[in-house]
């Protein structure tokens, strides 16, 4: 948490002037008993009423004063606080967008999003009661024992004794009740998760019909949460009355002994109700700066969750300073376009292979099928040419260099990937497809709507290119879902393109003509297609089979057809399948 405080640097002198208007505003707080003990001494003894409507007034001024103190602390502590929060919320965001899609696994988006969320809220909440409070509190506490002190030494014993007593019951409370809190914060953040992730998957819930599992395990994690708040606000409704007895106990003994003083003239009736006054005073600061503990605590522990994963280093080295362009690197003749030498991949240091022992040559401008069956690595095989994933051993090289060695910025500016679950974002068709390429021209636009065959559904739509897509692009089929993400992949011209099964929910005519379109484009790119359907890679120059993360075949669809089992496993099951879908 402390390394995130640097944040505030930028917010100096809010973080200045909010606590010293809060001192100002204390200090006319602070002289209020006195004026009233003026008024009662003063003015009601003598009958004054010139002198009492003048302490009022004094009164009152001091009290708009105090309140225009406050406004103005609360203005400086406000602004300091979201300004603050703001630039974590950034930070994080930034950094997150920096990790490895490895460190994202790990941490999981449930995490990053309450990291991101309630996690930026508390920090925020409590570096704004801290700036108002943190020297208030104690400032009013000295302050009024200070001035009991002043009106009466003997009086000022009680508080001597009542405030240690006081500061005692408060600060054992939280002693118990921070933990707790913690407690309360970690069973916070499993409803919030399961809450999240049940309204991601909503529909996936009802399918499978699981909506009761859900409702119990929801109700589960509720109750955790409830009866964990319900016993840290018990110990804490333990404090009101346990300081509310010292409190009063230490005023009747006040109000006793101030009476017996004021019976033989050492002390006067508003010297008493001032001291009554303090006492009270005290007792409100100590149970603000008691609730300020607690923000501060649940506060610390949020911040150390954010700057858990604002320390998270990247593994991948994204070559940030190198500024050689994609294009520029010698296209040596003798070596091939891409080509991936002894390559594995674990996901986790201590699991299993995903990858092992890839090796593959490809040519510019060719087309490779990659198939095999779920869980064999296709999609982990092309995540590693954008350096998703790096590899673990081994070399990926393109144009003869390492990818590890290409900025990453300008290797990813030339692969074009559609993944597997077509994500569009809410804003027009037009939009969307901007996020290819920003300044992408009409006819750009057009020509990789036409190759991606997304044209015609799209000019059917009243506003055309400018139809609105809702978030997530619920409003569209996964066909149209699926053309509009290839369409996206295609405007920037990449150099490879990567279609990770995605036009599985094409029928087989759109996904012969888009791999006819895609063949018969002018400056081709070099092409994978990942798909489980034999007829979607058959025409390939090169189709590769996967099993196991091994490579158990590479050849042509003749070559491979009679010769490697598992291809014609595949491709005589799906056969028949596909023929009767033709007819
Ligand atoms: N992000 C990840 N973290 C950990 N393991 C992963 C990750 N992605 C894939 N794997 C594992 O790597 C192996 C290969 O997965 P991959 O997604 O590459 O297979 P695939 O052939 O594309 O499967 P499918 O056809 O079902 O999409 C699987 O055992 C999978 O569990």
């Amino acid at each position: 948490m402390r390394k995130l405080l640097i944040y505030l640097e930028g917010y100096k002198k809010e973080a200045i002037l909010a606590p010293l208007f809060k001192m100002l505003e204390a200090t006319f707080e602070l002289f209020t008993p006195i004026i009233m003990k003026l008024i009662i001494d003063v003015g009601i003894n003598d009958g004054d009423n010139a002198y009492i409507i003048k302490m009022c007034a004094v009164m009152i001024t001091f009290g708009i004063i105090g309140l225009v103190c406050s406004i103005t602390a609360q203005y400086y502590s406000a602004k300091a606080s979201v300004g603050f929060s703001t630039i974590i919320r950034q930070k994080l965001f930034d950094h997150i967008q920096s990790l490895g899609f490895s460190e994202m696994d790990k941490i999981g988006t449930s995490t990053m999003i309450t990291r991101l969320t309630s996690d930026i809220n508390q920090v925020q909440s409590g570096v704004n009661l801290v700036l108002r409070l943190f020297m208030r509190s104690p400032f009013i506490v000295i302050g009024s024992m200070i001035m009991a002190f002043t009106i009466d030494t003997k009086s000022a014993i009680i508080f001597l004794i009542a405030i240690p007593l006081i500061s005692l019951i408060i600060f054992g409370v939280m002693l118990i009740s921070i933990p707790l809190y913690k407690k309360v914060q970690a069973a916070l953040d499993d409803v919030l998760n399961s809450t999240r992730e049940n309204l991601i998957g909503a529909r996936v819930i009802r399918a499978f019909h699981k909506e009761e599992e859900e409702i119990q395990n929801f109700n589960k994690n509720s109750e955790h949460l409830k009866k964990l708040q319900i016993f840290a606000g018990k110990i804490l409704a333990f404090m009101n009355p346990a300081t509310y007895i010292i409190v009063n106990a230490a005023i009747i003994i006040l109000l006793y002994t101030g009476a017996i003083k004021v019976n033989i003239g050492l002390l006067t009736t508003g010297e008493v109700i001032a001291l009554v006054s303090y006492m009270s005073q005290i007792l409100i600061e100590l149970i603000k700066l008691a609730n300020l503990i607690i923000s501060v605590t649940k506060a610390v522990a949020s911040g150390n969750r954010i700057q858990s994963i604002l320390e998270i280093k990247s593994k991948m080295d994204k070559n940030s300073n190198n500024k050689k362009e994609f294009s520029s690197i010698q296209d040596n003749s003798k070596k091939s376009f891409i080509e991936f030498k002894n390559v594995s991949l674990k996901y986790y240091d201590e699991g299993e292979d995903a990858l092992s022992n890839i090796n593959l040559k490809v040519e510019k401008g060719e087309t490779i099928g990659i198939i095999g069956g779920t869980g064999s690595g296709k999609s982990s095989l092309v995540n590693l040419i954008p350096r998703f994933y790096d590899v673990t051993e081994g070399d990926l090289l393109i144009n003869g260099q390492s990818v590890k060695e290409y900025n990453i910025d300008e290797l990813r500016k030339n692969i074009g990937i559609v993944m597997q679950k077509a994500v569009l974002f809410k804003g027009s068709i037009k939009d969307n497809l901007y996020w290819g390429k920003k300044d992408a021209s009409i006819e750009d636009i057009e020509e990789a709507l036409y190759i991606s065959q997304a044209k015609e559904f799209v000019e059917k739509k009243d506003k055309g290119i400018n139809s609105f897509i809702e978030q997530g692009g619920k409003n569209l089929s996964g066909g149209q879902k699926q053309r509009l993400t290839i369409a996206r992949a295609l405007i920037k011209k990449p150099e490879i393109l990567i279609l990770d099964d995605s036009a599985s929910a094409l029928d087989f005519t759109t996904d012969a003509k888009l791999r006819a379109a895609i063949k018969n484009m002018k400056d081709k790119p070099t092409v994978f297609i990942v798909s489980q359907r034999t007829s979607a890679i058959r025409q390939a120059d090169k189709i590769v089979v996967l099993d196991n993360g091994k490579i158990t075949a590479i050849g042509t669809h003749e070559e491979l057809l009679g010769k490697c089992a598992i291809y014609n496993e595949i491709y005589y099951s799906q056969y028949t399948k596909v023929e009767n879908e033709i007819r």
